[in-house]
């Protein structure tokens, strides 16, 4: 790994080490440090805590760990192994809620030892190892995928407003709403990128626009209060977002703000895109009312980023990590397998 952002990679595998490197993403923009994780606890408290973070790379992240977990379950017994490595798994999903990712890589994982009975420890550790890499490797491919998709959407030129980071940074390269931008730059397309600063964890100011600028493209931060005067000047062509699950009719959890954006676009005739890998989509979950949608410590309002408190002692606070929706709202899904518009009457992906 170098110290150039657009060389870093987002996570690895550092096989010697026995551990899982990531770019500490809480220290970001100031400082591009790694952190090499070890334990399942520190890769545990790494995801809840954002050092990694962003749907699919959460999803690498488990992979990863959890071929990790696998090596330092000392038994020889297949039983016994496929029981505690369950167990292991359990625990890295209880790390996050929302992004349906995290379980969607486990269990991927999950399925490489049900179907290895009768194989020996070592060569179950080695199946696992080959799934890990190649989920984080199918995650480049798809979000370029997505990206040569999105570009059938833009212009040369357009003004384009994105919301939280579901850049490189959230994934192993390209990201999912900046695979466009990222591709579109290659071409020469010079757009101008709009991106909100996205309270009260400031994804969009510290990550986004860290990443974009760094690739050399326009961008321009913004709070999230003025989405509404950049769209009614006429900047922005289209919104594009990533996003944590999608529900079997459409409806779509993202970063808290993402549905007031949507509301925003529609209302000012904007086309609202949402860039997914079809990972995302999740079939069992009916309708956006059935995500759970994670709730952070209050102290990410009121404190983190103050010398002192931001509000009186007493006050209450509410901290929804993640709002959704609603897929009236959206004009398009973008996947690795196209551009989705026809889902009034929901999805019919099947995982
Ligand atoms: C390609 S990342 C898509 C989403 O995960 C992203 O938009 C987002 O909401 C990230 O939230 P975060 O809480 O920073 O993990």
């Amino acid at each position: 790994m170098t110290t150039n952002i657009l060389d870093m990679e987002t996570l690895a595998l550092d096989e010697e080490e026995r551990a899982l490197v990531i770019i500490d993403q809480t220290k970001l923009p100031n400082r591009a440090e790694y952190l090499h994780l070890k334990t399942q606890g520190e890769i545990w408290m790494a995801i809840r805590e954002l050092q990694v973070r962003g749907a699919p790379a959460i999803g690498d992240a488990a992979a990863i760990g959890i071929y990790l977990a696998a090596l330092e379950i000392d038994t020889d017994d297949y039983a016994e192994f496929a029981h505690r490595f369950h167990t292991a798994a359990d625990y890295l999903n209880s790390s996050r809620p929302t992004a349906v990712n995290l379980s969607w890589a486990l269990n991927r994982m999950e399925t490489v030892v049900k179907n290895a009975e009768g194989k020996s420890i070592p060569e179950i550790r080695a199946l696992l190892r080959d799934e890990a890499l190649r989920i984080k490797q199918e995650d480049i491919d798809i979000c370029k995928k997505i990206g040569e998709h999105a570009l059938t959407l833009v212009k040369p030129g357009m003004g384009l407003l994105t919301h939280c980071n579901a850049g490189q940074l959230a994934t192993a390269k390209y990201g999912t709403a900046t695979a466009v931008m990222y591709l579109g730059h290659q071409k020469g397309y010079n757009f101008k990128i709009y991106t909100d600063e996205t309270r009260p964890l400031l994804q969009g100011a510290r990550l986004t626009a860290y990443e974009l600028s760094a690739a050399g493209m326009d961008v321009t931060l913004i709070c999230d209060n003025m989405a509404s005067t950049v769209m009614k000047n006429g900047w922005i062509d289209a919104v594009f977002v990533g996003c944590d699950r999608v529900a079997a009719n459409g409806d779509v959890a993202n970063k808290i703000g993402t549905s007031g954006v949507a509301i925003l676009a529609k209302h000012y005739g904007i086309p609202f895109y949402v860039c997914a890998p079809t990972s995302t989509i999740d079939m069992n979950t009916p309708t956006g009312a059935d995500i759970h949608i994670e709730q952070r410590p209050t102290a990410e309002v009121t404190d983190i980023w103050y010398k002192e408190r931001m509000t009186a002692d007493g006050v209450k606070v509410y901290n929804p990590a993640f709002d959704v929706t609603d897929h009236e709202l959206i004009t398009a899904i973008v996947t690795e397998e196209g551009v989705l518009t026809d889902f009034a009457h929901g999805l019919t992906h099947k995982q």
